[in-house]
Order: C-alpha cells, then structure tokens, then sequence
C-alpha cells in the first residue's frame, strides 16, 4: 500500500525540528506524534524509521539533497522513506524526484571520502581511524549506521531461559540464546513487549547483550554490599539484583532524580527486594561517606558521550562536540574517584561505559591507577574466565557492534588491596606481604 503525500510532508516537519539538534531525537519525536494524533501505528514506524535513517545517512544524504529544484528538506524526508519503505511505497513523487532517488540508490558509496562513506563528523572520523586504522573504523561505522537488534534478559529470579524461549514462541516470537551473555536473547522481529504477560509479570526485561555482559563482570554474589554509583533507570541495577538472587544489599546511586523514579516500577515488576534506590547530590555527597570502605562491588556506569551507542541513537554524533570529552573526561575521573572511597580491601570497582574512545575510557583507569597505588587492574582475560563468558579480551572489556554484535562497551575491574595484618616479627618471609594497602578514609 502506498503512503499518503501527506506522510512526506510530516516526515519533513519533524526533520527540521530534529536537525536543529536542540533534544535527542526521540524526545522530539515522541512529542511530535503527541501532537499529531491521528497517525496509525504504521504511519508512525514508517516516519519514525525514515527519520532515523536520516540521522544514520546525513552526510552521506545531505551531499546530495542539496541539489536540484525540490527544496533540500523535502530530498531528505525523501532519502530517508525511500531507504526504509522503498521508492515505490511514496506517494506524490514528481517524476524529477523519482529520478532522483532511483539516481542515488545506485551510488557506489565506496567511491565516497572516509567521513561521507562512514557518515561521521570529521572530528570523530579522525578520532575512530586514529584508534583502528582506516579500514576498521570504516567497519565499525558501517555497523554503528544499522538498527540494533532487540536483546531481552531473562529475569532468573522469575524465569528459566528455556522456558522463556518456549513462551516467547507461542506469541509467536522467535528468540535465540545469545553467545556472550548468560540470560541473553536476541529476537528475530520487533514486536512490541509491553503488553506480553511475560514482561508485565517481570520475567523479562529489554536490555543489549554488552550492557548484560556487563553487570556480569561485577561478579556480584549472594548477600554481598554493592552499589550501582550510576544506576540511571536501573538497566544493570535489575541484572545486579538478580545476579545476587535477591540476597545482600543493593544501593542504586544517582544524582538524576527524574531517571531513579523509572526504576521504581522496574525494581516493583523484577520482584526484587534487595534494591535501595539513593538520590545523591554529588559524588562526594554524605550518603557515599557513610557507606566508604563497606562495599564488596561498585559499578561505576559513567556517564559519557555515548557514542557506543549509536546503533540506536544515531543523533548522538551530530549531537556530541569534540570539546565536551574533555569535560566529560573530568566527570568521569571525579565519579571514579568517589566511588573508589566505597570499595573495602579486597573489594572490586568496575569502571564502564559505553563510548568507543581511549579517552573516555583505558585513559581514565590509567589515570586512576596512578594516583591509587592501592587498587590493582584485574586482567579482563582473568574476569572473564571466572564468570565463564567465551570472550577473547586482554586487559579491559572492549565490546565491538561490527566484532561483537553488542553495542560499543568498555569495562576495567579494579580491585582493592587486600589489608594483610602484619604478622607478629618472628618471620622474615611473612615480613614481605603485602602490608601496604590503607583505606583512604
Ligand atoms: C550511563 S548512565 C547510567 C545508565 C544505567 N547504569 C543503566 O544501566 O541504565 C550514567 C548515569 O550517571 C548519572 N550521573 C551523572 N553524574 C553523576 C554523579 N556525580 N554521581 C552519580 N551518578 C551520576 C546520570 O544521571 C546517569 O543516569
């Protein structure tokens, strides 16, 4: 069927609120469809979809809107519906436009520069190629400018894998175990979940295979102290929970109040009781103090560029300047250090986000390592090894969309000296233990 004219116009409306870049994308979005109510649900994915196609393709689509008669908005809207719903679905083309896009479906992207093939900005372009080399960072980009697939995680304190599987095929919806993360499964289609008992009761939850991997890797264990410092909405707080089997206690850490409160019905559907939601001031607040030296495992999911993520927030790159990674840089190394207070002797940090840049992440543990001589880097091979996660890493976590199929993590685990008591003079050999670690506060 094809799609009223009416749709093109729409489309280009909320183009040019989007690419003004003023709010994310599907803030903009949702509140345009808000206020344009009578669109169906097909008419809203078909908009929603050729939208984001824009925002993955604009500097690849906007080389080539800007000529001819048809004003350049309108070529985008048209760019963006042609690569999702097809040429042949809009209606009211001009036979000049028809033309035109039939002429840019036959472009040999490979033919392009680096950043219009790769749809980048030339800052990040630079940034990706100085990192991987030419070849790669045209990879990842490729990858990173294609939809996520939709990952859910199986709530064990709810829910066996298999028997998810099983219920999710009588919807029907067919789901696979994923490779990496344990309660993983990736879903063929995008149906909509939220009306599914098997959500509404709290069994599963929608979260990517990296973020899992993630919560994994703190190796949080039954009745032990954690914090999630930046739980947010609670993503990798509700894997933590159940990973502890609803055992020990769990603070969920964070200074936005707005994101806490989405966790509140999250936490109530997980079933989970050993959650503690805290607001926080600041990383130096009272309520961290009062907690130091006391933690087994904190999770310090750093707020970042975001950049990991582009797969399904493709504003992102033309929303992020090169100067905010210097701030972003100074954030991330203060949260770090004041939650490193909270770590006891032999406890863990985990240090995570989901940026793709060195400077974001190994130069902020490097960093840290420096001036805490009393925290060690526990090799990512060892961490792995030990939850029984089939990754090949060395030092750090580095999940890769167009090598792991996850969107773009990183993680370092930290681990806390443990405090060894001098033993009494007799022995020169115990002499040498390790005596050195002191607790800061
Ligand atoms: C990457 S997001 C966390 C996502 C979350 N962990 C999840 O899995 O859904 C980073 C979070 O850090 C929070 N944040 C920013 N500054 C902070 C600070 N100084 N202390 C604690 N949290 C902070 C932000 O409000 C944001 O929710």
């Amino acid at each position: 069927m094809r799609l009223p004219p009416a749709i093109v116009a729409k489309t280009e409306e909320v183009l040019r609120e989007i690419l003004r870049f003023t709010s994310p994308a599907d803030v903009t979005l949702s509140r345009f469809f808000k206020d344009n109510p009578r669109f169906g649900g097909r008419e809203r994915g078909v908009i929603a979809e050729a939208v984001y196609s824009v925002l993955r393709n604009k500097s690849f689509f906007t080389d080539f809107a800007g000529h001819g008669s048809t004003p350049s908005m309108r070529r985008l809207a048209l760019l963006g519906l042609a690569e999702t719903a097809g040429i042949d679905s809009i209606g009211g083309l001009t036979e000049d436009e028809t033309h035109f896009l039939t002429r840019i479906k036959e472009v040999d992207r490979t033919l392009l520069p680096g950043p219009v093939q790769a749809n980048l900005p030339q800052w990040l372009y630079d940034k990706l190629v100085a990192q991987f080399g030419e070849a790669e960072a045209l990879q990842l980009a490729a990858v990173l400018n294609t939809p996520a697939p939709l990952d859910l995680r199986v709530n064990s304190i709810k829910a066996e894998r298999d028997a998810v599987i099983a219920t999710l095929l009588e919807a029907p919806i067919v789901a696979e175990p994923m490779p990496y993360a344990p309660l993983g499964l990736r879903v063929k289609q995008k149906p909509a979940l939220q009306n599914l008992p098997l959500f509404k009761e709290g069994a599963i939850e929608v979260q990517d295979e990296g973020s899992q991997v993630l919560s994994q890797i703190v190796g949080a264990r039954r009745g032990e102290m954690v914090v999630d410092f930046c739980a947010g909405a609670g993503g990798k707080t509700l894997a933590l929970g159940a990973l502890m089997r609803n055992t020990g206690r769990l603070y969920a850490f964070d200074v936005s109040e707005k994101r806490l409160a989405k966790l509140k019905p999250r936490m109530a559907r997980s079933g989970l009781s050993n959650v503690h939601p805290v607001l926080i001031a600041h990383e130096r607040d009272a309520k961290v103090k009062r907690l130091a030296g006391k933690i087994d495992r904190v999770l310090v999911d750093a707020p970042c560029s975001g950049l990991g993520t582009l797969r399904r927030n493709p504003d992102v790159k033309w929303r992020q300047q090169l100067g905010a990674i210097a701030e972003m840089q100074e954030k991330q190394a203060a949260i770090l250090d004041g939650a490193a207070r909270l770590v006891k002797n032999g406890g863990r940090l985990v240090y995570a986000t989901c940026s793709l840049l060195d400077e974001e992440n190994d130069v902020i543990v490097e960093g840290f390592l420096a001036t805490h001589p009393d925290f060690d880097l526990v090799p990512m091979s060892q961490v792995l090894a030990e939850q029984k996660i089939p990754l090949e890493m060395d030092k750090y976590l580095k999940l890769l969309p167009h090598k792991h199929q996850t969107d773009g993590f990183f993680a370092a685990v930290l681990q806390r000296k443990a405090l060894v008591k001098a033993a009494p003079v007799k022995a020169d050999a115990d002499a040498d233990a390790d005596v050195t670690a002191t607790d800061e506060e």
